[in-house]
């Protein structure tokens, strides 16, 4: 699945996964009030509405970048046919032809662990038939209930040619209250990471591991470590614009091959009409904003590593 994924960064020469990550203020009312008009104001009502805004999104930014990362929390807020939501979601892309990252960031004992994996990226099996429920691409994973949490993972993930992204180093601000802890004079996030490079070296497929890593943008200098620690495992990267990221911040979490990272923005672009710099667009235009705001990234991101 890796390769896929690489296939589709150098194809569009844009490092870069778009956060689908829909919150009701950043649904522009036009939207809001048509589905709320079928629908009601109601669960289904505004599980529509992040349909309906996620597909205008969708149909600017398919063709100029390889990857989507849905948040299942932002639909998961509006219950069952918030799930439906995420559900059209992830087929669409699919349609379209984009790599899919589950943002579910799940993990547990081994036994849930794998019913996690198979409801994300693997296969169940009822009566004669097997389904792929969710079917996403990759999925997030937090690796801090220890091994026995992330093998079922890896081994839905190795059966079905999945991906998986282990937190290893979060972008948030009190990150470092556990994961910058020192154990035998080494953090935490190090210690994870030389499991991530372990726990990846039977899922290779090509010179990458199916199994990545999660390093936020916002945390520069412990991304140059871990690029050196895990080699062969791809990072993604969250941060970059809402958290601060930018892209002189990322040039260290790519290998010298160019490749090895993949960089998440998700309000800074899917909100993107909301800011000043794209105001001139206007709420209708959305979806041009955002293609916009895609472009831009990748110009920084791209300049940063002197493409
Ligand atoms: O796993 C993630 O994607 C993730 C890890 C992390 O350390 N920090 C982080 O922000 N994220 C996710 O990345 C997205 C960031 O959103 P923006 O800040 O709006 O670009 C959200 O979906 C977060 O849940």
């Amino acid at each position: 699945m890796i390769s896929k994924l690489i296939k589709k960064i150098v194809e569009t020469d844009a490092p870069i996964v778009v956060g689908l990550d829909p919150q009701m203020k950043f649904i522009p009312q036009h939207i809001k009030e048509a589905a709320f008009e079928e629908y009601g104001e109601s669960l289904e009502g505004a599980s529509e509405a992040i349909w309906r805004f996620n597909k205008e999104i969708i149909d600017k930014i398919y063709d100029v970048v390889p990857a989507v990362k849905p948040q299942i929390a932002m639909y998961e807020q509006f219950g069952i046919p918030g799930l439906v939501a995420f559900k059209r979601t992830v087929d669409y892309c699919h349609e379209k032809g984009l790599v899919v990252i589950g943002d579910v960031k799940r993990g547990d004992i081994g036994s849930t662990s794998e019913s996690y994996a198979i409801a994300h990226i693997g296969k169940i099996k009822v009566g004669s038939k097997e389904f792929t429920p969710f079917d996403e691409d990759f999925a997030t994973v937090n690796p801090y209930l220890g091994s026995d949490g992330i093998d079922p993972f890896v081994k839905v993930c190795n059966e079905n040619d999945r991906g998986l992204f282990i937190l290893v180093k979060t972008s948030n601000p009190s990150s470092g209250e556990f994961q910058d802890r020192l154990i035998d004079g080494k953090p935490l996030y190090e210690v994870v990471g030389q499991k991530v490079r372990e726990w990846g070296e039977a899922s290779m497929d090509g010179d990458y591991s199916n199994i990545g890593a999660v390093v936020g943008a916002t945390y520069p200098e412990m991304g140059r470590a871990l690029r050196k620690i895990m080699p062969k495992n791809f990072i993604l990267v969250p941060g970059y614009g809402a958290q601060g990221g930018q892209g002189k911040d990322l040039v260290d979490f790519f290998n010298p091959d160019g490749l090895g990272a993949i960089v998440n923005s998700s309000r800074g672009i899917i909100a993107a009409y909301t800011k000043d710099a794209y105001a001139k667009f206007g709420d209708k235009n959305f979806g041009d904003a955002a293609r916009q705001a895609v472009m831009d990234m990748k110009a920084d991101i791209n300049g940063a590593l002197g493409k």
